[in-house]
């Protein structure tokens, strides 16, 4: 007998009356395809799903590790990689939406992203301060985190920093539930998490589901992925999406699970508990077990193998009036567009400028608590200015100091501000944040450009100041506090430039060790072709000279280095007796500087390609989000309308006709991804 589950009234009761905003989300036919780049199968990662999640409840996506619960999530949030291909449909509200970032859906992702120099407190602070409405008062806010801070158990952990790679803080499980407050404290309608609940206790796991189930109750739309949960855990979830390989086996209420499996022919053992047995006969990792030399059936109390098990419940699943009813729901979720009135909302409340002063704070903050950030780059540049000092100490105007003072000005312009690379580590983490709460909408890339160029000015500033004090003073350079002012100037400006060329790497090229590849390659070619190694006449016309040295920060400050220093100095001549040269001919023809523009337009010329550099940043970080998804579509279109001609992709899955248990051989094929050729 099939017994049929019945999808509650409750459910339906929910769907039909709307009291104000609310998320009302459906997925139909839900496939993620990763193609082979060459002629290999087409690995299905998900496989047709179709369910819906309503308000006021919290869904439970569980399924054996690879199943696909996180690219479900991500399929939902449009937050796959490029190279996975997904078709369907996601419906928020009846309306058809493409994806579900940049604020629409809060994201609980599973990666470990926040500012480790901060406190837990100031964490969530932070974030309500970013997202909350202007209106909303000191003391509403500071109630609302303290609320949440009580509802996740943080009280004990509120004051003590998270830590990052050298600075131990807060511990793994502490974290998680760190995460899953930033992301509560708005109450979005929409909240996704990825495994909220692993690495806990079970009693913090319990009491991170039952705030979970709280705040649904508030009419919020919740569905969460989850590994293996207590029995207790379990019992708090209203509804259960059971996924293996990437299919579903279950959608439903999480309750009549039970009858469901029992129907199937296979019932829970009394001794087992519910989430137990539900993975335990779809998880085929375990099907063989060596115990000593021996090795034994995992399966073994069912009498069938876990392929035939999965089969035999998806066919179930596939043919129950509950999947029909699921089909109908979301038929009927598609033809009544706009199911509430109100627009569910979107990421953060805050105003611009309210948004700025909160990046300003945290990342000044962040940047002064981090010894890696700037302090220890202050450090090395005292450190390596004393060095340069005392090595040109007291230069002077012979006619060999011509020379010591170009290596002088073409180290301080070269090495000096290839040291910025030494922050690309803490650039990688910063650009790691900013990516998880941009897609979560806490607030837009403009102001997150201008919070981290203000924040980190003070630094440079103080790096510049002390290394051209010490080396100006130590070397003697031109005297007089307008050469000395521009000479700051240029190493700030310069040192600019290299910070926001890195931010560029860290934005393009998101890890460490490649990025500073990267970094110190471009920085080794703008080197090159500064006009110290290889004077700027005599650089070939073609590529070289045009266009690189004109678009290279470095000619430019160099060139005006030079200037501040030698126009209106004399240098004795090479023999003892003769006129002395001019500063202004030793730079025209030892050094091949051109004296048809002024020092202030070299320094001109480094402050524009400095903004051209945060713009080119800003450019990328939209084009990331506005241009990839386009590449992106057009790359899904192309596959799929290629997949879709071979006659194998189109064949419907096979499901087993008789439960006999398969040799190994056999039920490794079944077991392995599903593929079409
Ligand atoms: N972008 C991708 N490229 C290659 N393989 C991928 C990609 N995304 C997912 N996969 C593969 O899809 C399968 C499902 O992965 P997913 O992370 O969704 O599983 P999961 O059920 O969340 O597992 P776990 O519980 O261990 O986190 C895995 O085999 C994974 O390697």
């Amino acid at each position: 007998m099939v017994m049929e589950i019945e999808i509650s009234s409750t459910i339906a009761r929910d769907v039909e009356v709307g009291e104000g905003a609310a998320a009302f989300l459906a997925w139909e036919d839900l496939t993620a395809l990763l193609p082979n780049s060459g002629n290999g199968p087409t690995r299905r990662l998900l496989n047709g799903l179709t369910g819906f999640a309503l308000p006021g409840r919290i869904m439970a996506v569980m399924g054996p590790s690879g199943s696909g619960k996180t690219t479900f999530l991500d399929s939902l949030a449009g937050r796959l990689s490029g190279n996975v291909v997904t078709s369907g449909n996601v419906l928020l509200n009846g309306k058809i939406k493409k994806s579900l970032h940049y604020g629409i859906v809060a994201y609980v992702s599973q990666e470990d992203v926040v500012l480790g120099t901060l406190t837990v407190k100031e964490s969530i602070a932070y974030s309500a301060s970013l997202r909350l409405p202007s209106s909303a008062t000191k003391q509403e806010t500071a109630e609302l985190i303290e609320n949440t801070i009580a509802e996740l158990g943080l009280e004990d952990c509120a004051d003590h920093l998270i830590g990052n790679w050298h600075l131990r803080g807060i511990s793994g499980g502490e974290k998680k539930r760190l995460r899953i407050a930033l992301e509560i404290i708005t109450q979005p309608h929409l909240l996704f998490l990825d495994e909220p609940t692993t690495g806990l206790d079970s009693a913090s796991a319990f009491f991170v589901a039952q705030s979970l189930r709280s705040i649904a109750r508030r009419r919020r739309t919740i569905i969460t992925t989850i590994h293996q949960p207590s029995t207790e855990v379990f019992s708090l979830f209203d509804d259960l999406l059971l996924l293996s390989s990437g299919q579903t086996v279950y959608f439903g209420e999480a309750a009549p699970a039970l009858e469901f499996f029992a129907e199937a022919g296979f019932p829970c053992p009394q001794t087992r508990s519910p989430s137990d047995h539900y993975l335990r006969c779809i998880n085929a990792d375990f099907d063989y077990v060596n115990i000593g030399s021996q090795r034994i059936i995992g399966t073994q109390d069912m009498h069938l193998t876990t392929a035939e098990i999965r089969a035999k419940l998806q066919h179930k699943y596939q043919n129950s009036k509950l999947a029909e009813r699921v089909r109908a729901k979301i038929k009927h979720f598609s033809v009544t567009q706009g199911l509430v009135h109100e627009e569910i909302s979107r990421g953060s409340h805050a105003r611009w400028r309210k948004q700025l002063m909160v990046l300003i704070k945290r990342s000044f903050t962040n940047m002064s608590r981090d010894f890696g950030y700037y302090w220890l780059r202050i450090l090395i540049y005292i450190m390596v200015s004393l060095c340069v000092g005392s090595v040109f100490h007291d230069v002077g105007s012979g006619y060999h100091a011509i020379m010591a003072r170009g290596a002088c000005g073409g180290f301080v312009s070269g090495f000096m501000t290839f040291m910025a690379i030494g922050g690309f580590p803490s650039f990688i983490e910063e650009i790691k944040v900013f990516n998880k709460e941009r897609l979560n909408g806490h607030y837009g890339v403009g102001v997150y450009i201008l919070s981290n160029f203000i924040s980190s000015f003070p630094f440079l500033i103080v790096m510049s100041f002390s290394s051209v004090c010490i080396i100006y003073l130590m070397v003697k350079y031109h005297p007089g506090f307008s050469h000395f002012m521009y000479a700051f100037i240029d190493l700030l400006l310069s040192i600019s430039v290299v910070e926001s060329c890195m931010m560029v790497v860290a934005a393009l090229v998101p890890n460490f060790l490649m990025g500073v590849v990267v970094g110190a390659g471009f920085i080794g070619i703008m080197m090159a072709t500064a006009g110290f190694f290889r004077l700027l006449p005599d650089l070939p016309l073609i590529f070289w000279k045009y266009p690189i040295s004109y678009i290279n920060y470095m000619a430019w400050g160099l060139q005006g280095a030079y200037k501040n220093d030698m126009i209106g100095m004399e240098f004795e001549g090479p023999v003892e007796g003769q006129p002395k040269l001019k500063g202004e001919y030793v730079l025209s023809s030892l050094l091949g500087i051109s004296l048809q523009h002024s020092k202030w337009w070299d320094l001109g010329a480094v402050a524009v390609i400095l903004v051209a550099y945060r713009l080119l940043f800003f450019i990328i970080l939209k084009l990331k989000e506005g241009a990839m998804p386009v590449f992106h579509t057009y790359y899904t279109k192309r596959t799929l309308h290629h997949l879709r001609r071979r006659p194998s992709f189109r064949r419907p899955l096979p499901f087993p006709s008789s439960p006999k248990r398969h040799s190994l051989s056999s039920q490794e094929g079944l077991n392995s991804p599903l593929h079409s050729t």
